[in-house]
């Protein structure tokens, strides 16, 4: 087999552009390894669906690809409009409203219930990710007459966003439980909870998991101001972090997220916590084979920013060029890669050294790993893991060489999907490393004398974690 020629891991929507067996093989051979179903669209017949067949691809192609189910959450959205689409004129008026009716131009309908409780006079609302701005005028029941400040052209189900109000709302929606258990039911890998607004939100998701005796990745998704002020917290107890820029570029000023982004990553990063850089990355691509030069420049930025996987959404679920824009966002990867090495390692390092002193010995181990690969040639890092915390605490680093993580439980090699320059292979319960060296061998990755390395934990069959660093030749 051969290992794929980038590292940063590729999230692809599936949606109506991409639900079917042949563009799903070729985004797999084209490098996607997390495959994100976005429940905030479509029905969960469709979705089940989706899910059968991104496994049955992935398996005939022998390819590990996990499954991220990212929640509706409390995003506020648009009804049906007639049509399809309204275009909206600057100056003119225009009522949302919670009554069950189908859009135009001067009547808008609003899936959301307490919609009109949350706003009031004066307030600004912006529909479609910020493009459309309205300015109310008045609350009436369950109306709310509005002025178009900035028109455009709305489509249906488009998101509402009210950055001024502190909504008082739970987070975690009664839809989302429900949409969590069905995530159980049929084996998705990992969630992304929409609009976390503190660490408690992850809390009761993780609770409601272990209630339903589920295993699933928690992704929170950092996408308005109060997840950005609670972060370390929402940061320590999730799983893994997505930077939604698509909602964040709207609930903050826009212009500070290029430097929020990279304060959040460097954060996950020495937290060894997967963290995903999503929306807009490719969007033109939508339409367009070839993307905008700052598009390109940004997957690069966000990867020199130390970010481990990045994500796809209009681009492969509803736009003309799915496999295209999978294939652009790997050979942009891959030729960045080369030259963030230099940057990496060092940049981590000096981080991690401002931090008190006091560490564990797993981190003390990664670190001398990566002291090791800068002193001699090694071909592979090799890390059996009960958790996929020790490829983690190594992948930070965005070492060279690839990490081929081993361990006895499918749901760690998937999580593992997120993780920048992880491989990860399941293996039978009570492996060794006799076991890793004739399976590396045997996949035709490694062969005689060449020099690898790899972390474990002593003595084995002790609940031990990983506390020796060995190098050596293959046999
Ligand atoms: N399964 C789907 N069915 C139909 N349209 C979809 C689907 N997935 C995505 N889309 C379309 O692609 C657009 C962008 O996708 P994206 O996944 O970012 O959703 P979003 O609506 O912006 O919301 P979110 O903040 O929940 O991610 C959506 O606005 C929607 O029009
Ligand atoms: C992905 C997402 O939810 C956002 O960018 O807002
Ligand atoms: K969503
Ligand atoms: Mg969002």
């Amino acid at each position: 087999m051969e290992l794929p020629a980038h590292k940063t891991k590729i999230i692809a929507t599936i949606g109506p552009a991409s639900r079917d067996k042949d563009t799903i093989e070729k985004m797999i051979k084209a490098g996607m390894s997390v495959a994100r179903i976005n429940f905030s669209h479509g029905t969960l017949e469709e979705h089940a669906k989706t899910i059968e067949l991104v496994r049955k691809t992935a398996e005939k192609l022998e390819k590990r690809v996990a499954i991220l189910g990212d929640l509706p959450g409390v995003k506020m959205r648009v009804g049906k409009i007639k049509g399809d689409s309204v275009k909206l004129q600057k100056g003119s008026k225009v009522v949302l409203t919670t009554r069950d009716v189908e859009g135009d131009e001067t009547t808008l309908p609003v899936e959301f219930e307490d919609f009109p409780k949350l706003v009031s006079k004066g307030d600004v609302i912006y529909l479609s990710d910020g493009y459309i701005m309205l300015r109310v005028e008045e609350v009436r029941g369950k109306d709310v007459e509005c002025v178009v400040v900035h028109g455009g052209t709305l489509f249906s189900h488009k998101g509402i966003n009210i950055p001024k109000a502190n909504l008082p709302i739970e987070a975690i929606t009664p839809r989302d439980f429900e949409i969590i258990e069905f995530a159980i039911e049929n084996g998705i890998d990992a969630i992304g909870l929409s609009f976390v607004g503190s660490v408690y939100d992850v809390l009761k998701v993780k609770s409601f998991i272990e209630k339903k005796n589920g295993d699933l990745f928690v992704i929170a998704k950092i996408e308005r101001p109060d997840a950005v002020r609670n972060f370390d917290e929402i940061l320590n107890v999730a799983d893994g972090i997505m930077i939604a820029r698509g909602d964040l570029g709207v609930e903050m000023p826009i212009e500070k997220l290029p430097i929020m982004q990279k304060q959040l990553i460097k954060k996950a990063n020495l937290a060894a916590k997967p963290v995903i850089t999503a929306t807009q990355m490719l969007v033109s691509m939508t339409t367009e084979r070839i993307p905008k030069r700052a598009e390109v420049t940004d997957v690069a930025n966000a990867i020199l920013d130390g970010t481990d996987a990045v994500m796809l959404s209009e681009e492969t679920a509803i736009g003309k060029y799915p496999v295209e824009t999978v294939e652009m966002m790997a050979r942009i990867a891959r030729t960045t890669e080369e030259y963030r090495e230099s940057m990496g390692y060092s940049r981590l390092r000096a981080w991690l050294d401002s931090l008190p002193k006091r560490s564990t010995i797993k981190e003390a181990i990664t670190r001398s790993v990566i002291d090791s690969l800068c002193a001699i040639d090694i071909k592979y890092i090799l890390t059996p893991t009960r958790t996929g915390l020790t490829p983690r605490l190594i992948s930070r680093f965005k070492p060279k060489q690839w990490i081929l993580a081993f361990s006895s439980n499918e749901k760690v090699c998937n999580n593992l999907a997120f993780s920048y320059g992880v491989y990860s292979f399941c293996m039978e319960e009570n492996f060794d490393e006799k076991d890793i060296i004739m399976l590396i061998k045997g996949l035709g990755l490694a062969k005689e004398d060449d020099t690898v390395l790899l972390t474990e934990g002593k003595p084995i069959g002790k609940t031990t974690g990983t506390n020796t660093l060995r190098i050596f030749q293959i046999p």
